[in-house]
Order: structure tokens, then C-alpha cells, then sequence
């Protein structure tokens, strides 16, 4: 009885609601063409039935007319079957657009941590498997189910008017068989559960496969790789057999309780012909309408599995979906100059693992402030907390205009940052393509003027088709420190007052990263610059240095950050 409660108060049935939303009208379209077409085979049963005995008892002329009603509804069911197929994938399309939409929209808004945990490979079964099985079970199984139940209907109804013992044994088999497909059903949920986490970890090692291809033949990892590849491939076809083999213990124990009923209709009709008790065209009608009785049943028990399947889909869906979302509130433009105001600020990725212990720091507007430390001790981690990627466990951390009015850093103040990260973050496109995303409507003469800042119009100018050229994924084609410097330029294009580096200038020389941080100095209005960098030449440049260190930080003469630079490079 629990089991059963577990099925019935599944959380996807809610969400379920909500994604029809709208689509209630072209579902009930779908659902009424299928139910005129499958209940039309009862009519065409008594037409054919009356077309046979009229035409043996009074001849052909007389059975005329019901033959054309047999031709009329064959005619319908073609035209009517035509334009179900148009509106079926038409939902289905439109449906599996809304849900990976709404799963994107999830991701983006969700608290990067949270969504993070995720493997890419994960998201991205989430995004087609999961997402076809709700949409095809709502626009092919869910009107079926209707459509079975009213052909089953009319079916027993003509049947039970004719013949009400053929009705019952026709009957009879199908509670039992329905039944049994329900925990058949349950069965198979817990088995497309396993599919999918084996299809998810399967897709998420072909993903890094992919994404680390250099690696693998730089390595010669290439036949690890594949065996790793193959194993994983064997763990989804184990789940995949067991799910095959009990769909077929199931078809075949329930298709044979549907042929061996069917056989008892046949001989039960048969010897009604026999002793008279029948008309020939009788027995044809008994045939198909024992046929469109059955057909339904067997229709059902098969589909419900399909729809338990759906049913672990959209849980694994809901439980995305479930992820803690970002506090956001109305974005304001930012304004003027800004700087920070760090009090206290704590952070563990894992609880009694503090990264970031006591962090203090006021930085000015307009600072361009260096950020040292040992590789690991949390440069990068203050930075996402900056960009409210996470909230700090204890302390805040505050944004402070120019004119001294303060905000407590969220989802809203990101406005207010712009960010180079390390490594290359390039998209594939052109590279004007990547400035835009820096700000959408950037002009010709603004991105050149970044480009310019960021040292790399040179470069730009000198390709074949300038700022239009197109680069690959993770900007292949470009250097990496050309790649870097379009990455500063995407960067210094949105309008923000704040600059975050992550070692933006790590693939630079020594006179272009100068040159660099020279023109971010210069730049009209002033920009306030966090630069984390392992790199002596910036501490030149820079205002403040700020040494992380044991999850505090502290501040650096620039002798002192030399001589410990220095030191840690012998
Ligand atoms: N998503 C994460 N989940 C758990 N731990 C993390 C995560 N990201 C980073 N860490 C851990 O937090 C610590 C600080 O990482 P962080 O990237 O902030 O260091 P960093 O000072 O920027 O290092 P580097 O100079 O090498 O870039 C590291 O020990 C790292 O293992």
C-alpha cells in the first residue's frame, strides 16, 4: 500500500501541472482526434457487420450504403491520423523547447555552488533523455491512455449489446492484466532510474573525453581512456538488458493471457456461427470488436510502463529544479566609481575546512589593488564571493559607491563587476561575437578602443577578417595569450566600475602585461582593479599588494612582496 502512495504522491505530478501550463488546448486536440479515431473502429464493426449480412441476405445493393459508411470512416481515420501526427509533434517540439528552457533558466539562476556539483554529462542527460521521455509520454502515451479507455468502451459496449458472454470473456483478462503492468510499471521506474544515472556518468566521461583530447594524446592515455570509455559502456548495457529482458518477460506473459483470450473468442464464436446462433457477419464484428476490446488492454498495460519510465524522468527533473535559486532583486545600473568594503568575511566549501577565515580589506574606488598567495590558499574563492557566486558563512562584504552609500554584495550587485578568469573562456564564434557578451551593444569604434586597452587591436587587425574571424571552442585558433587579452577586452567593454584578474595576464609577456596594466590604470572613468597575480611586474603597477595567506589577508610592502617572491622562486 506505501509502494502505491509512493507512486501516486510523486512531486512530479505538480510540476507536471505547471509545464502543461498553457498547452492544455493543443493536448485535449490531440487526445479527441485520438479518441475519434480509435473509438470509429466500434462503428466500422457494425458497418461491415451489416454490410455481410445484407448483402448474403438481400444482396450486394442492399449492403451499399454501409459500405460506403465503412469507406467514409476509413477516409477519416487517414486524414484525421495525418493531421494527428502534425499536432503531436508540434507539442512535442514545443513542449521539449519549453523544459530545456526552463531547466537553462534554472541553471543560470540557480546558486552556482548548488548547480556545480552537477556534471556537466549529467545536465546534459537531464536536457535531452529526461526531457524527451515527459514530452513524448505527454504528447504520445498520456492521449493514448485516454483514447484506449473510450475505444474500450465503446468496444464492450457494442460487444455486451451483441453478445454479452463474448463481451465477458473478452473482458475478463483485462483488470488482471492491467494490474499486473501497474507493478511491472514500478519496477521499471527503479530501472530507468538506473539507466539514467549510467547514461548520465557515460555522457559526462565522453564530455571530458572530448573537451581533454590534447591531454589524452599528449599522455598516450588513448587506450586507458577507451577502456575506461568501454566500461562505462558495459554498466549501461547491463541496465539497459535487465530493463529489455523484464519488458519482455512482461510482453510475453501478458500478450499470451491476450492471444489465448482471444483464441477462447474464436471458438466461442465460431460454434455460435456453428449452431446458427450467429450471422456470419456477426462473427466478423465479434472479431474485431474482441480485437478493439483487447487491443485497448494490451495497448494499456504496455504504455504504462512508458509512463513510470516518464515518471522518473521528471522526479530527476524536479529534483533539479529544486535547487536553491539566487536572491535577486531589481538590478540597478551602476553608477560612477565604486569600491569594497571586506568585514570579516569567512568561507568553507567544507563544513570545519575554512578556505577564508577573517578576511578584512577596504579597497578605494579607482584602487588597483594586487592579490598574492600561495597557489590553493583561496585567492580565486574570494573573488567568487565577490561576484556573489557564494555568500560568505560569517562577516560581509560591502560595496561602496563613490558618494559613500553602501550595498551588501548579491546576485544584483554583479552588474558592478567585471571578470577576467583564468584559463581560456573564450566561446566558439566570431571574436566580435565575444566582446558583445561584454556588452551586447557595444559599437565598432568601443571595441576597438578595448581591444586597444586589452593590446590586442594589433593582432585583431592583422587577421584575416579583423574582429569577424571566427575561433573555435575555447577560442582554438588564437594563442593563449591572445586568447587573454580578448578576454581582458570582452572584460574591460562592460560597463563596470570593478575589474576582477585572475592571473588575466599569466600568458603575456613581460612588456605587453605592463603595457596592459598601464591602460587599465589610464582608463576614463577610473576602474578599481582586484589582480590576483604570481607575477613580479604587476607589483609595480598596483597601488595596494595583499597577501592571502592562512585565510587572512594581510598587507605588503612591495619590497616585502618582492623579497617573498623571490625567495619562493629559489
Ligand atoms: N568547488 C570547490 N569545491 C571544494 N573545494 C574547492 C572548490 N574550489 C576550490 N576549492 C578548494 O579551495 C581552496 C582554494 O582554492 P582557490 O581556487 O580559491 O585557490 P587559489 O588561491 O586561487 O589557487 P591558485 O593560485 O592555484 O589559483 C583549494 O584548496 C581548493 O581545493
Amino acid at each position: 500500500m506505501n509502494r502505491i502512495k509512493r507512486l501516486v504522491n510523486t512531486d512530479a505530478y505538480p510540476w507536471l501541472r505547471d509545464v502543461m501550463k498553457g498547452k492544455w488546448g493543443a493536448f485535449w486536440i490531440i487526445a479527441i482526434l485520438q479518441i475519434i479515431i480509435s473509438s470509429s473502429g466500434a462503428l466500422q464493426a457494425i458497418f461491415s457487420k451489416e454490410l455481410i449480412d445484407r448483402s448474403i441476405h438481400s444482396g450486394f445493393r442492399q449492403g451499399l450504403p454501409f459500405l460506403l459508411a465503412f469507406a467514409f470512416i476509413l477516409v477519416m481515420q487517414i486524414v484525421l491520423n495525418a493531421f494527428l501526427s502534425l499536432r503531436v509533434v508540434r507539442l512535442r517540439e514545443s513542449l521539449n523547447n519549453d523544459l530545456q528552457h526552463k531547466f537553462m533558466h534554472r541553471l543560470y539562476r540557480s546558486e552556482w555552488g548548488a548547480a556545480n556539483r552537477y556534471h556537466s554529462g549529467n545536465l546534459l542527460t537531464h536536457l535531452t533523455s529526461d526531457v524527451n521521455s515527459v514530452s513524448e509520454t505527454i504528447t504520445v502515451t498520456a492521449p493514448g491512455v485516454l483514447a484506449l479507455v473510450v475505444q474500450f468502451a465503446t468496444a464492450f459496449g457494442t460487444l455486451l449489446f451483441y453478445d454479452a458472454t463474448l463481451a465477458v470473456f473478452a473482458f475478463v483478462l483485462g483488470p488482471v492484466s492491467v494490474l499486473a503492468s501497474w507493478f511491472i510499471g514500478r519496477r521499471l521506474k527503479a530501472l530507468q532510474h538506473q539507466i539514467q544515472n549510467a547514461e548520465g556518468q557515460y555522457r559526462s566521461l565522453l564530455h571530458e573525453s572530448i573537451q581533454n583530447l590534447m591531454i589524452v594524446k599528449t599522455f598516450e592515455n588513448e587506450e586507458d581512456s577507451l577502456r575506461q570509455i568501454r566500461r562505462s559502456q558495459d554498466n549501461r548495457l547491463y541496465w539497459i538488458i535487465r530493463r529489455n529482458r523484464f519488458n519482455v518477460a512482461a510482453d510475453v506473459t501478458l500478450g499470451s493471457g491476450y492471444r489465448f483470450g482471444f483464441f477462447l473468442a474464436f471458438i466461442w464464436g465460431a460454434y455460435r456461427v456453428s449452431n446458427g446462433q450467429a450471422s456470419f457477419g456477426m462473427f466478423t464484428a465479434f472479431l474485431q470488436l474482441v480485437g478493439q476490446i483487447q487491443g485497448p488492454l494490451e495497448g494499456l498495460s504496455r504504455m504504462l510502463p512508458g509512463v513510470f519510465g516518464m515518471i522518473a524522468s521528471a522526479e530527476r527533473l524536479v529534483a533539479f529544479h529544486r535547487i536553491k535559486p539566487e536572491k535577486r532583486t531589481a538590478a540597478a545600473a551602476p553608477e560612477g566609481e565604486a569600491g569594497l568594503s571586506i568585514e570579516g568575511a569567512a568561507y568553507s566549501y567544507v563544513t570545519g575546512k575554512p578556505i577564508l577565515r577573517d578576511v578584512n580589506v577596504k579597497i578605494r574606488p579607482g584602487e588597483l589593488v594586487a592579490l598574492v598567495g600561495t597557489s590553493g590558499e583561496g585567492k580565486t574563492t574570494l573573488l567568487r564571493l565577490l561576484l556573489a557566486l557564494m555568500e560568505p558563512d560569517a562577516g560581509r562584504i560591502l560595496l561602496e559607491s563613490g558618494s559613500g552609500e553602501q550595498r551588501t554584495l548579491s546576485a544584483d550587485t554583479r552588474a558592478y563587476f567585471s571578470y577576467v578568469p583564468q584559463g581560456n573562456t573564450l566561446f566558439s564564434g566570431s571574436i566580435a561575437d565575444n566582446l558583445r557578451i561584454g556588452r551586447p551593444d557595444a559599437t565598432p569604434e568601443q571595441m576597438m578602443d578595448a581591444l586597444e586597452a586589452a593590446c590586442a587591436k594589433g593582432f585583431v587587425e592583422r587577421l584575416p577578417e579583423g574582429v569577424d574571424t571566427r575561433i573555435g571552442e575555447h577560442g582554438s585558433g588564437l594563442s593563449e595569450g591572445q586568447a587573454q587579452r580578448i578576454a581582458i577586452a570582452r572584460a574591460l567593454l562592460r560597463p563596470a566600475p570593478i575589474l576582477l584578474l585572475d592571473e588575466a595576464t599569466s600568458a603575456l609577456d613581460m612588456d605587453t602585461e605592463w603595457k596592459v596594466l598601464c591602460n587599465i590604470r589610464s582608463l576614463k572613468p577610473r576602474r578599481t582593479c582586484i589582480a590576483i597575480t604570481h607575477r613580479l611586474s604587476v607589483f609595480d603597477v598596483c597601488d595596494e599588494i595583499y597577501r592571502l595567506s592562512d585565510g587572512r589577508l594581510y598587507r605588503q610592502q612591495r619590497e616585502d612582496a618582492l623579497k617573498h617572491a623571490e625567495s619562493q622562486a629559489l
